[in-house]
């Protein structure tokens, strides 16, 4: 729709519509004079009512009231909170259809970003069970009708709706939270305000290792003043035999980000351990870990084949984290440097290394962006490059970086499509061929699209 075209819709107004498309963010979209309408829990080629509540210079938003069509790719929504507080906004489409849809977003940024319409994207690698799969729970706090209450925002704002299952987590994490919130009552601990920085406990993140069971508490406060937290521990540990490890983290600052700089531990050590890939691992409570324990397994899998090493390589593997893909790539390869740039991690990453015996790798602390020059001026090389950047991508300067050094392979695991195809894109102007791309669903639920990409040196 052009800027100077006139709005074709009032708010309030109520149309019926076709949905024609999704957004990446998995809303319907449907138009009234070439005008665009996003509308939650809706589908293409469904008809329905629909009740205009937003109306913006390019782009309105409108709401279902009376669905007159339903796609076949409909299923029953577990609960419509989920989709306002962002969840699980693909809850009321199939998991054939979810993961079809993510394959679709890679195509779509391959071809409109990227350029490369080329290049096969893979049919995305699913779950038998696509529920309760994540390890990691970081949930608000807030006082609700005068109780300390433990939910989730709601979309775009911090209006905290009280929830009890969140279906996507661990159940064993969803009844943690439940039995840390309960003792939190019981011993008169004043939620946080953010409206004027008072209270205390912002948020509780409880993670779990799925294959030892091991559990971590993590009480996130602004003060580092808690609690008679000589009662509170035991009544935790009492309800919770799983509880390896409680930190208080100390967040004084009025913002959104969960995680402060202090801790304090006050049970056990900062550090759970889980295992993947034949690896045991241990965590400490600012480390990244994946939240999705068994499709990791098979993203890490992916990462192998894809690398198809044969036990010569030296390899690099930028953004390493606590070291776990490190680990499974040092298994079939002469040796692999690891780059991270958050100190606990690397230490986690190193103490990791010892304790399966791996002497192989080296992890080195930085931004990968300078690291990677730095190596690259020293004439340093690698037969393999392995990438799995944050959301925002690789930087300018890692990419100049690479193309000096040259890697005969790399493989790109990314959490975000359109940074990758960015990505991608300044690669093959820089020599590479982008050979394929497989999609895996770390998210189901979620509009989240993880993938791995496999790109080869063109030497021509
Ligand atoms: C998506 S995680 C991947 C971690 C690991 N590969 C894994 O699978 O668990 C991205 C990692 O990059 C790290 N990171 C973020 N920016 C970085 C940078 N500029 N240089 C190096 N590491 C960075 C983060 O701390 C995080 O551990």
């Amino acid at each position: 729709m052009k800027k100077d075209q006139t709005i074709p819709v009032n708010k309030n107004e109520q149309h019926t519509v076709t949905i024609e498309d999704l957004t990446f963010e998995g809303m319907g979209v449907a138009k009234i004079n070439g005008y665009p309408l996003f509308i939650e829990d809706a589908l293409p080629g469904e008809k329905a009512e629909v009740k205009i509540h937003k109306t913006g210079k390019t782009y309105g938003y409108a709401k279902v009231m009376n669905r007159l069509t339903s796609s076949k790719d409909r299923v029953p929504l577990k609960n419509r909170s989920y989709t306002r507080a962002g969840i699980a906004p693909l809850q009321h489409m199939s998991y054939a259809a979810q993961l079809a849809f993510k394959k679709k977003q890679v195509a779509n940024v391959m071809q409109r970003i990227a350029r490369m319409p080329e290049v096969p994207v893979l049919d995305t690698m699913g779950m038998e069970e696509p529920w309760g799969y994540r390890n990691k729970a970081q949930v608000p706090v807030r006082k609700v009708e005068g109780l300390l209450t433990t939910g989730f925002f709601r979309k775009n704002s911090h209006d905290l709706i009280p929830m009890e299952d969140f279906y996507i987590q661990d159940p064993k994490i969803d009844e943690a939270i439940i039995a840390v919130r309960d003792i939190m009552r019981e011993y008169g601990v004043k939620p946080y305000n953010e409206k004027d920085n008072t209270g205390n406990l912002r948020h509780i993140v409880v993670r779990r290792g799925y294959h030892t069971g091991e559990m971590m508490i993590v009480l996130v406060t602004r003060t580092a003043k808690l609690f008679p937290t000589s009662k509170i521990i035991p009544a935790i540990q009492e309800a919770l035999p799983e509880v390896v490890s409680i930190v208080q983290n100390v967040n004084p600052r009025g913002t959104n980000v969960i995680l402060g700089e202090e801790a304090i531990v006050l049970y056990g050590e900062d550090k759970y351990r889980d295992e993947l890939m034949g690896n045991t691992f241990e965590i400490s409570h600012r480390s990244f870990y994946q939240v999705n324990p068994l499709q990791t397994e098979k993203l890490y899998q992916t990462v192998l084949d894809f690398a198809a090493m044969t036990g010569e390589e030296t390899v690099i593997d930028a953004y390493c984290g606590i070291g776990t893909i490190t680990l499974a790539l040092a298994k079939k390869a002469k040796e692999v440097y690891g780059i991270e740039i958050v100190e606990m991690a690397v230490e986690d990453a190193k103490r990791n290394a010892a304790l399966n015996g791996v002497e192989n790798v080296t992890y080195q602390l930085g931004a990968a962006e300078e690291v990677m020059l730095k190596w690259a001026e020293e004439e340093r090389t690698a037969d393999l490059l392995v990438v799995d950047p944050p959301r925002k991508g690789l930087e300018g300067q890692f990419i100049d970086a690479v193309l000096e050094m040259k890697p005969s392979k790399m493989v790109y695991v990314s959490c975000n499509p359109a940074t990758l195809a960015r990505d991608l894109a300044l690669l093959a102007e820089g020599g590479y061929n982008v050979e394929k791309i497989q999609p895996v669903d770390l998210f189901p639920q979620t509009n989240h699209v993880e993938s791995v990409t496999l790109l080869t040196r063109n030497e021509a």
